[in-house]
């Protein structure tokens, strides 16, 4: 299923762990900032919807994508920190660069995870055009940072 057959901010909320204590990071690249902010805002907007307090969300900025492994990593090695979101957006270009930061980004932020044991979201969008990146991120497809965030949130009441 795309995102196309399904809104990426609409999802199930039955049984949602209690994340009033919990800790995010949120990573945010800074490429593609237009889409970026947006995707953060959706992302930022959910955790404090479902009971995360403000001052227990943390931003941290990246130049670009591929750095978002380096950034997750900066905080999931803190004990403070519960869960990890990462935010991009890499629009296909010219050359085949996009594919050379998607499967770094996407190898590196499960490295992350699996190292320091801790629930590190993959919320990069890999379009193909602008406006893809648009639609997904509070366009006719949803915002991909509402889902990261839910997914964090989801993730948490398996640590
Ligand atoms: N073209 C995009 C990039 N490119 C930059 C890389 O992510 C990286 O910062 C650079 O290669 C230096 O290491 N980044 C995005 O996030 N989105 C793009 O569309
Ligand atoms: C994903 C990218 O880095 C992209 O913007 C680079 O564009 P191009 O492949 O045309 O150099």
């Amino acid at each position: 299923m795309s995102s196309a057959d399904k809104n990426l901010s609409v999802f199930s909320t039955d049984g949602l762990p209690d994340i009033s204590q919990a800790t995010f990071a949120i990573v945010v690249a800074e490429w593609n900032h237009e889409i970026t902010e947006k995707l953060f805002e959706g992302a930022h907007a959910t955790l404090i919807r479902y009971g995360a307090k403000p001052e227990n969300i943390i931003r941290a900025n990246v130049p670009g994508s591929y750095e978002l492994s380096f950034g997750a990593q900066v905080f999931a090695r803190k004990i403070e920190v519960d869960a990890v979101i990462a935010l991009g957006c890499v629009i296909q270009g010219e050359t085949k660069h996009n594919d050379y930061i998607n499967h770094a980004v996407a190898h590196g932020l499960t490295q992350v995870s699996l190292t320091y044991h801790k629930p590190v979201i993959f919320g990069v969008l890999t379009p193909n055009s602008q406006e893809q990146a648009l639609d997904r991120a509070g366009g006719k497809h949803g915002n991909k940072g509402d889902e990261a965030a839910m997914t964090a949130i989801k993730m948490l009441s398996l640590v």
